[in-house]
């Protein structure tokens, strides 16, 4: 059996654990609270320095108890970051002042990746679609082999602003609730009588929280009114309206990187998922698609000395550890950038993935038209052979959240589709054909093609076409939305030329602006980044012909690249 200590503490929480393959083995923590407001980088530092030393004691006396001796010991890992710098800095030095005590190795620890991993050390999940949703953190992520062995935790979408554990204690701050804020949302939210309209803000894969919390502080001055002794309910409900949308989002982006690449596993990490709705929720969208659902047991959710001790022990098998000068900190870390190497070669199967992905995330390609009722629906007979091949793309209800926010954006998504298709092909952007709408329903021409995002990597030349395209599209000012390599199909014919189709514009928009064209682009990018073999060729290739269409492109792509740097960690964020 192999042993390590691990040492967490990069915001609120010092927590130190040793553990082997089985299990934990000893911990000791100490939580730092803040008197008033938030956390205080400073402040939670000196916790951290102020108890470190009786931590690590307490751990050892835990561990000797138990039979053990401290020679038992591997290795000693560390969250090297995401985190607060000054809180990295002080757990930085004490790990290492404990390896060269014991003389073992060092194992620097991205946190986020730890989160990740102690999920799948404590439930079943196997390959699952993780949603980490914590104070400065919300990302969706998968991991993805890049060679026999080795690969990546890629991020599928982020918040573009502050983390949902933040927006929430932020919120709760506002509302006099004292820190951190997030269970007491939790707990109000039981009592709430009404549901109140906030923004919903998803772009492609990303979201966006920062806006939500101010609209919910705005929400809760105008509709209290201390006459009508209303105060405590309408903070009951402006908490429940508030989780409802924010674990909308957090579901719907999981669920299209579900969609997106044909997993059917859900992992919930991160403090906020201690949240029984945000739960509720994804147990839901998962049994709605046939997904299983996992979540391991709360102590392993937020923030804890295990997670790092268990992904130290992974990397430390796999031959991953420090030297003493390799031991920096690094506040702004992201999981995808560590090079995974303890997982065990996976098999892939194209044909079973493609299958998995016609389940769409959001609507139900229906082919048969018959079966469908589509007379009914449309009030005409159903294909005949004179017309066109056809498919009827239904928005279907997703009862994971409320009726109200659901037919809203459905119906609301649905109209714009339309809308927007229509505007892209007076453009001259290639799409499919409309026949027919209902409130749910859109009847258009079936694309014989595949999903760009299965040819794309034996034909690289294809993204200069992709940039073509999308460069068109701004210089119409038509925002897509959602552009991955799942929402382009690529069709060829024998005879013609193949021809890139744009489909899926339900988050379409117009708008002239420097940022919404750039977030566009970031969205695709990711796409590139997390699914595909050479991103960065890809990303050129896209540049150049997006150059070649656009005259603007070069204040957009320099957008879509600052746009990038906001979704890495930023202190206090
Ligand atoms: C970098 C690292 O330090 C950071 N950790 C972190 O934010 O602590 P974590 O323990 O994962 O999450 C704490 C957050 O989780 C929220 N939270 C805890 N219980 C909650 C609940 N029942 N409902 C909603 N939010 C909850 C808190 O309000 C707080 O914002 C991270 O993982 O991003
Ligand atoms: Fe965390």
């Amino acid at each position: 059996m192999t042993i390590i200590l691990g040492i967490e503490g990069t915001a609120w929480n010092l927590s130190a654990a040793i553990v082997n393959e089985d299990d934990v083995i000893a911990e000791s923590t100490r939580t730092y609270k803040p008197a008033a407001g938030g956390i205080h980088p400073r402040e939670a530092a000196q916790h951290h320095a102020a108890h470190v030393g009786e931590v690590i004691d307490e751990l050892f006396r835990a561990f000797e108890e138990k039979g053990y001796s401290r020679s038992d010991i591997d290795a000693v890992a560390f969250s090297k970051g995401p985190g607060l710098g000054p809180c990295l800095r002080i757990v930085g030095t004490a790990a290492r002042m404990v390896s060269l005590m014991l003389e073992k190795p060092l194992v620097g620890v991205n946190h986020c990746v730890a989160h990740i991993e102690v999920g799948l050390w404590k439930t079943d999940a196997t390959d699952p679609i993780t949603l980490y949703v914590s104070g400065a953190n919300s990302q969706v992520l998968a991991y993805e082999e890049n060679e026999p062995g080795i690969g990546a935790y890629r991020v599928f979408g982020e918040t573009l602003d502050i983390g949902l554990g933040n927006s929430l204690d932020k919120f709760a701050r506002s509302a006099g609730l004292p820190h951190p804020g997030g269970p007491l949302v939790e707990k109000y939210a039981k009592e709430a009588t009404e549901y109140i309209e906030l923004p919903y803000t998803v772009k492609g894969m990303d979201f966006f929280f920062s806006g939500l919390s101010t609209a919910a502080t705005r929400a809760l001055k105008e509709k209290s009114n201390p006459n009508k002794n209303n105060i405590d309910e309408t903070l009951a409900n402006v908490c429940y309206s508030y989780q409802e949308t924010a674990f909308a989002m957090a579901v719907e982006v999981t669920e299209r990187a579900l969609a997106h690449t044909g997993k059917n596993e859900v992992l919930l990490a991160g403090g906020v998922g201690a949240n029984s709705r945000i739960r509720e929720m994804l147990e839901q969208m998962c049994a709605d698609r046939g997904a299983k659902f996992f979540v391991p047991e709360k102590k392993f959710m937020g923030d804890n000395g295990a997670m790092i001790a268990y992904t130290g022990l992974l990397m430390f098998k796999a031959g991953d550890t420090l030297s003493v000068e390799e031991s920096y900190v690094d506040a702004g870390f992201r999981p995808d950038e560590v090079k995974v190497s303890w997982k065990e070669e996976k098999q892939k199967n194209r044909a079973e993935e493609i299958k998995k992905m016609q389940n769409g995330a959001e609507a139900v390609v229906h082919a048969e038209l018959k079966s469908y009722g589509f007379e009914k629906e449309f009030g005409v007979a159903a294909n005949d052979q004179n017309q066109p091949e056809m498919v009827v793309k239904e928005r279907i209800q997703k009862n994971y959240r409320l009726p109200q926010i659901d037919s809203k954006l459905r119906k609301e998504r649905t109209r714009t589709e339309v809308r927007m298709l229509t505007e892209a092909r007076r453009c001259g952007i290639t799409v499919p054909v409309i026949y027919g709408v209902s409130d749910y329903a859109i009847k258009m021409e079936q694309i014989q093609g595949l999903p760009l995002k299965f040819v794309i990597d034996e034909n690289e030349t294809i993204a200069e076409e992709v940039g073509k395209t999308i460069g068109k599209l701004h210089a119409n000012n038509i925002i897509h939305g959602d552009l991955t390599t799942s929402n382009m199909i690529y069709k060829q014919t024998p005879d013609s030329d193949a021809k890139l189709y744009l489909i899926d514009f339900g988050l379409s928009f117009s708008e002239n602006s420097v940022e919404a064209k750039g977030v566009d682009i970031h969205v695709l990018f990711q796409t590139f980044d997390s699914s595909h073999k050479n991103p960065e060729k890809l990303k050129d290739l896209f540049a150049a012909g997006y150059r070649k269409s656009y005259k603007e492109a070069d204040s957009i792509l320099k957008r879509a690249e600052e746009i990038k740097m906001r979704g890495r960690y930023i202190e206090g964020k």
